[in-house]
């Protein structure tokens, strides 16, 4: 059993949103496909991933580093004991080699590509759901098949009034959020707070929103944020400061005692460690982001899970960003508390698989081999040109 090729695409998913800190007229992503020689139903076994929006395709270093380490590696050093399936570690430790530590920028996005198809080729292998197996090899065999999902959006756009802001967290409210998330910071307090208004009108009891201000704010405007978004009962107010700034963080917990939520730019276990560490961050209350498509993968995050653990916090503290369906599993597999979806933003690569309906704010997961990409037809079309 062995890789036999990897292929990137760097493909567009840009669209003429911007959230506080960044617009998307450019945004790309890459498209991942490893290659096995695994026959199944007579056809070559293929795991997919992408890495989430907001970091852009990283092509380069995957063929540059990443996929060589890998395909010049001896085929047997990267299976499992057993011999009967693909090891993710030894595969990230391939992967790995000659890297030295911190400076985590753009490589734990290309690793942690890599590392989604990887565990999708896995479980293929293994003939069950993603979450299945994970719960089978870290859990106690048991998923959890219903995962809470909130819906992300309300992002700024030439000629979105407060109209159109309603009318798109009404249509998730209608479609069985009742969590929705939008945008703040990429206008003064004032409208950004009419904004709030008009959004929470569509709310009804029991429904939700959070605001994400992606990392734009110094530490006076977090506060002044902190101070007037206190007047609400917000999920969450996410990314305040940059997400380096744990200081900031740590400070803002003195203006703010609701929850608040960050960790989507940190892309690593210590850099996450640090957070915890540094950050102030409140274990009964606040919520972490990290995202494995961004930071080296489930291999990484399974490290950065074990880190929380020791550190005093439930894994059910996290919602990871990016709104695929690699966290959907882990989520189910591991126990997460949810999990982040775009229901109409970055298609085909948001959203989730085909006829899933969202209820009272949960989706149950579906019984598909691997990550589940299968079960997204605008999805596995453009997956599998990648691999003909
Ligand atoms: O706008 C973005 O970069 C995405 C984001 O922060 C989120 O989904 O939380
Ligand atoms: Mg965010």
């Amino acid at each position: 059993m062995r890789i036999v090729d990897i292929r990137e695409q760097t493909l567009p998913i840009s669209s003429p949103i911007r959230n506080a800190y960044i617009d998307f007229s450019k945004m790309t992503l890459s498209l991942v496909a490893v290659i096995t020689d695994v026959v199944r139903d007579g056809k070559p076994v293929v795991g997919y991933g992408f890495n989430s929006n907001g970091r852009y395709g990283q092509g380069k270093l995957m063929r540059e580093r990443f996929i060589p380490r890998i395909l010049e590696a001896d085929p047997a050093s990267l299976l499992d004991d057993a011999g009967d399936n693909l090891d993710p570690h030894r595969i990230w430790d391939a992967m790995f080699t000659n890297e030295k530590p911190g400076g985590h920028g753009e490589r734990s996005v290309a690793i942690g590509t890599i590392d989604m198809a990887v565990w999708d080729a896995v479980a293929k292998i293994a003939d069950k759901p993603l979450f299945q197996l994970l719960a089978d090899r870290y859990g106690d065999g048991r998923p959890h098949r219903n995962v809470f999902v909130y819906a992300a959006g309300g992002y700024y756009y030439p000629g979105k009034d407060l109209d159109k802001l309603k009318d798109e967290m009404r249509s998730y409210i209608e479609r069985g959020y009742n969590v929705v998330k939008m945008k703040i910071g990429g206008a003064p307090l004032d409208d950004d707070l009419r904004r709030i208004d008009a959004a929470l009108s569509v709310l009804k009891d029991g429904q939700k929103l959070a605001v994400d201000a992606n990392g734009r704010f110094g530490l006076d405007t977090a506060i002044a944020y902190a101070k007037a978004l206190s007047r609400y009962d917000l999920f969450w107010y996410e990314e305040a400061g940059d997400p380096l700034d744990f200081e900031l963080q740590a400070t803002l917990r003195n203006y703010y005692d609701k929850p608040m939520a960050t960790g989507e730019n940190l892309f690593s276990m210590q850099d996450a460690r640090n957070l915890v560490r540094y950050g102030g961050m409140r274990p009964d209350r606040d919520w972490l982001q990290f995202d494995c498509a961004l930071s080296y993968g489930l291999v990484e995050y399974l490290r950065t899970l074990d880190m929380l653990g020791q550190h005093g916090w439930s894994r059910t503290r996290c919602i990871p960003h990016g709104g695929h369906q690699m966290s959907l599993n882990i989520a189910a597999g591991l126990g997460l508390g949810g999990n982040e979806s775009y229901p109409d933003l970055f298609q085909p690569f948001g959203g989730f698989p085909d006829g899933l309906r969202v209820e009272n704010g949960f989706i149950t997961m579906p019984d598909l081999p691997g990550i589940g990409f299968e079960g997204k037809a605008d999805l596995i079309r453009v997956m599998r040109e990648l691999s003909a």
